[in-house]
């Protein structure tokens, strides 16, 4: 698996030719390579289909997250990709793995927070599975969502003169992991522990992190919203592949992007750029994408009138050329496409 990263291999297992006829066909709107698939419900309506994993020591370790968190998260990460295609979470089933000697306590608690989460966000468990496994405790979360037909937000509808948009702070999640694993103590104690305690928006924004639902359902209904995507693996990663799919250029005007200060002050501390957090981190489940440059302002207004935040960083320009980053004397940078990739860093 070594010379194979993620994308390439999901490329590599689902683009052979006997995928091509029978795959391909039965009501599929929207196939593999976008947050969620999209399928034909009936004449006025479309399900939006999905599922995200988190596995121990690969998404979590006993010292970044309590049960209940992982629970949360698990619910959380799939959630957020029916928020990165603008629609409405309706179902979901929970696939669960884990070691027999794994005490009945630590699964209950994860699902009390599996169902907080649910219940949050208006979704039914209605099944899922139970195994064992050697090695570490797995969740897969599938969930189902609902949208309008042709409402879908895609990452290829980015366009010539669109702004680029983000929903709230980014690389809080990956910093706030960063200091957990650097602390190294029992994840029970992040809100009690006095020197823990010291960043607690850091803590909650890798530990309880909030899918942009109400978000991605305003942006719909707007109608202005072109591309859309949810910041799993950082921004730089996340334009990337809005950038490919609608083959554009996007340009990110460094001073634009928010930054939280609970992470200027952690980097500082660090000696760090906080920059390379949000760039690069993930998990952090904001909405990242596009939409008309006259009609961003009319945009913004209305997620302050929902109370909600809305920053406009960049813009779309040109052909496809990737990713820039627009530093603050105006000099322009290419991005990497970088960012959380399992089987590559
Ligand atoms: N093992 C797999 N088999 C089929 N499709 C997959 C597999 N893994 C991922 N995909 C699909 O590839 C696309 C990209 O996946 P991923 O990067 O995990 O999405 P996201 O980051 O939005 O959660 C999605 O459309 C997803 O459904
Ligand atoms: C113990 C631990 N190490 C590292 C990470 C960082 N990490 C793990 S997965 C991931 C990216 C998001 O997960 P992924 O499975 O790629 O979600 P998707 O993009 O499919 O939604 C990150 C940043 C973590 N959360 N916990
Ligand atoms: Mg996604
Ligand atoms: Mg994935
Ligand atoms: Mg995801």
């Amino acid at each position: 698996m070594s010379s194979v990263d993620e994308f390439t291999l999901i490329d590599l297992l689902n683009g052979g030719k006997q995928t091509i006829a029978f795959q391909r066909a039965g009501g599929v709107e929207t196939g593999i390579g976008d947050d969620a698939a999209v399928v034909r419900a009936s004449s006025d309506s479309r399900w939006i289909l999905t599922c995200d994993t988190m596995t121990e020591d690969i998404h979590f370790k006993r010292v970044t997250m309590r049960d209940a968190d992982v629970g949360y998260k698990a619910m959380a990460s799939a959630v957020s990709d029916i928020a990165a295609m603008g629609g409405t979470p309706r179902y979901a089933l929970v696939a669960l793995s884990m070691p027999k000697s794994t005490p009945v306590e630590r699964v209950r608690a994860m699902y009390d927070g599996l169902y907080e989460c649910a219940n949050r966000y208006r979704v039914v468990v209605t099944g899922g599975d139970t195994t064992s496994c050697i090695g570490g405790v797995t969740l897969t979360v599938t969930v189902i969502g609902e949208t309008e037909p042709d409402k879908a937000l895609l990452r290829s509808a980015a366009r010539l003169g669109d702004a680029v948009f983000i929903t709230g702070f980014t690389g809080d999640s990956a910093a706030g992991l960063e200091w957990l694993l650097g602390k190294n103590k029992p994840s029970e104690e992040w809100d009690t522990d006095p020197e823990l305690k010291r960043y607690p928006g850091l803590i909650r924004a890798h530990c309880r992190p909030e899918p942009q639902i109400e978000a991605g359902e305003l942006l719909r209904r707007s109608g202005f919203c072109h591309a859309l995507n949810d910041v799993s693996d950082g921004i730089a990663s996340e334009a990337w592949e809005i950038a490919v799919a609608s083959n554009i250029g996007i340009d990110l005007i460094e001073d634009r992007i928010p930054v939280s200060g609970e992470l200027l002050d952690y980097a500082s501390r660090q000696g760090k750029a906080s920059l390379d957090y949000m760039l690069y981190g993930g998990e952090d489940y904001q909405l990242i994408g596009t939409a008309p440059a006259e009609h961003a302002v009319e945009l913004q207004m209305q997620f302050k009138e929902a109370g909600l935040p809305l920053y406009l960083i960049g813009y779309v320009h040109g052909k496809h050329s990737g990713v820039r980053l627009v530093r603050s004397d105006g000099s322009a940078v290419p991005l990497a496409k970088r960012g959380y990739n399992h089987f590559t860093g």
